[in-house]
């Protein structure tokens, strides 16, 4: 069976002072679980926020992971304003996000670049949460199976069925990031099913039935129960609830119910 997996990705969002009450107030209010659970702070913070974890380590119930919301695909070198994934497994990070689609519309991420960085990730052993996602647009033109179908095949193109196994994909519309607008359990499961199958086709069926596919998109404590109850969604990549430790907490425990 696959393990749940809740990521919180905080975006461009808290101060210093903001991520270390935010890290402090869900290992607070977050109770013991069999999940795995990540939170993503921007790149600046990363270190304070990792030593926070590391002071909690005796937790042994609550293992909170770091992520990265981006990195490079090199190691080093002139690329002035660029993190390597070196740099974030210096910082403590287990896990980065690539794709997201914040990164592909704001800062012309293309499928190719987002390959590269997976490549990169899995060869130094950080685990990428692939983020793909259709437009608004791209739904009501009934492109969204071509849309998912192209991100996922070019994003993981040329690894190994044992290097997907260890991704994780966030199935995230677009048209729901921060609108408030939930896609609906069913319309996010038939989605679920399609990417499994497709990672079926490709990779086969051991590969996917182990690689956990996370739901984003204005998931809240309201919408997780209904998300997380579906066949195919292994978990969620939270944005605007996952900056608050309540909320954050609130759909850990209703996922480990
Ligand atoms: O983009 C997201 C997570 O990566 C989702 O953001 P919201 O939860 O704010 O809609």
């Amino acid at each position: 069976m696959r393990r749940i997996f809740i990521a919180g990705n905080w975006k461009m969002n808290t101060s210093s002072t903001e991520a270390q009450q935010l890290i402090e107030a869900i290992y607070a209010q977050t109770n013991d679980h069999e999940m795995d659970i990540a939170v993503c702070p921007p790149t600046v913070y990363l270190s304070a926020v990792s030593s926070y974890i590391k002071s909690n380590e005796q937790r042994k119930n609550l293992q909170i992971k770091l992520g990265a919301q981006n990195m490079h695909w090199e190691d080093k070198g002139a690329f002035t304003g660029e993190v390597s994934g070196q740099m974030l497994q210096d910082v403590g990070c287990t896990y980065v996000v690539l794709g997201h689609s914040e990164r592909r519309a704001l800062f012309s991420e293309t499928n190719e670049n987002i390959n590269k960085k997976i490549h990169k990730a899995l060869a130094i052993g950080l685990l990428p949460i692939l983020c793909i996602g259709e437009t608004l647009e791209e739904r009501e033109s009934g492109k969204e199976k071509e849309v998912i179908t192209e991100q996922l095949t070019m994003g993981l193109k040329d690894l190994s069925p044992s290097q997907v196994e260890t991704c994780t994909v966030a199935y995230e519309p677009v048209w729901a990031i921060g609108t408030g607008k939930t896609a609906s359990p069913e319309m996010a499961q038939d989605m679920h099913a399609f990417i499994r199958q497709m990672l079926a086709q490709n990779y086969g069926d051991n590969v996917a039935q182990a690689v956990r596919i996370q739901y984003g998109g204005s998931v809240k404590p309201q919408n997780i129960k209904d998300l997380i109850a579906q066949a195919d969604i292994d978990g969620a990549l939270i944005g605007g609830a996952s900056l608050k430790a309540d909320s954050f907490s609130e759909i850990i425990s209703i996922c480990s119910a």
